[in-house]
């Protein structure tokens, strides 16, 4: 059996076309249930690069396969049905919708997702049922919680509904745009702990955005997206290449 779940070869990407791309992967391959971790300074790239594999920006040059579904070759709506059907995103600045509640904000990839829906069903309960399985899983059991709107929540609380809502519905790849940057040490650590074991449960394959090295040894493999400037030599630029290692 094929464990692929994201393929890239030569994949370049730069906003302005006529100019040396920033982002730069030769070639990577992640398989069902890794993690892979992805590291940068800031406005080297990162937040980019998961937009290519989302699909929400179009590539440029190269290609990147999702579940063997070259995004090259498909329209911008088959894109989203891909992300809808088959990822999860949590944003840096999580990107709840603020007058619905903590449920309604966890549910709402259901309402985009036939594929996600029916994975809930096979595990003879409702989506409401899993919202609030997922949501203490993840640390939020008190029913009060549940029905409160998001904006009265504290971030760590909200940070933690935006996880149930990209795992809802069990999907392949979970992307994670550097979820714990407004929380302190210990806050982040066990909030990335609680994420990997969500993720091992459903086999799902992580994207994890971090500044934070010392997690590496959490992760099967790491790239880093380096920063190119303008005025470096051609030579430079090709060594300064995404690093792919182990
Ligand atoms: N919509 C856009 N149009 C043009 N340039 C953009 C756009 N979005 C981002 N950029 C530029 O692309 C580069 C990479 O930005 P990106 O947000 O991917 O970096 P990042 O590594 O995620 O940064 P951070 O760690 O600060 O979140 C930056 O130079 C940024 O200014």
């Amino acid at each position: 059996m094929n464990n692929s779940i994201i393929q890239i070869q030569n994949l370049k990407f730069n906003w302005d076309k006529s100019k040396v791309p920033f982002i730069i992967i030769p070639e990577l391959e992640v398989l069902k249930s890794e993690h892979l971790l992805i590291k940068g300074d800031s406005g080297s790239g990162k937040t980019t690069f998961l937009n290519l594999i989302s699909g929400v920006l179009p590539l440029s040059s190269g290609e990147i396969k999702i579940l063997g579904e070259n995004l090259v070759d498909v329209s911008s709506s088959k894109r989203d049905a891909i992300r809808a059907n088959h990822m999860g995103v949590i944003f840096q600045m999580f990107n709840l919708i603020p007058y619905l509640s903590v449920i309604e904000n966890v549910l709402i990839p259901i309402h985009f997702s036939e594929v996600k829906k029916n994975k809930i069903r096979a595990k003879g309960i409702g989506p409401k049922e899993e919202a609030i399985r997922l949501l203490t899983e993840l640390g939020l059991q008190q029913k009060e919680i549940h029905e409160k709107k998001v904006t009265e929540l504290s971030v760590g609380q909200q940070q933690r509904v935006a996880a149930a809502r990209a795992l809802i519905g069990s999907p392949e790849i979970i992307l994670a745009d550097e979820p714990t940057s407004a929380l302190d040490e210990n806050n982040s650590m066990r909030f990335l702990d609680l994420l990997l074991e969500e993720c091992k449960k459903n086999n799902s394959t992580l994207l994890y955005v971090s500044h934070d090295s010392r997690i590496h040894q959490k992760f099967q493999q790491s790239i880093s997206i380096h920063d190119f400037t303008e005025d470096m030599p051609i030579a430079e630029k090709t060594k300064k290449e995404a690093v792919v290692c182990s």
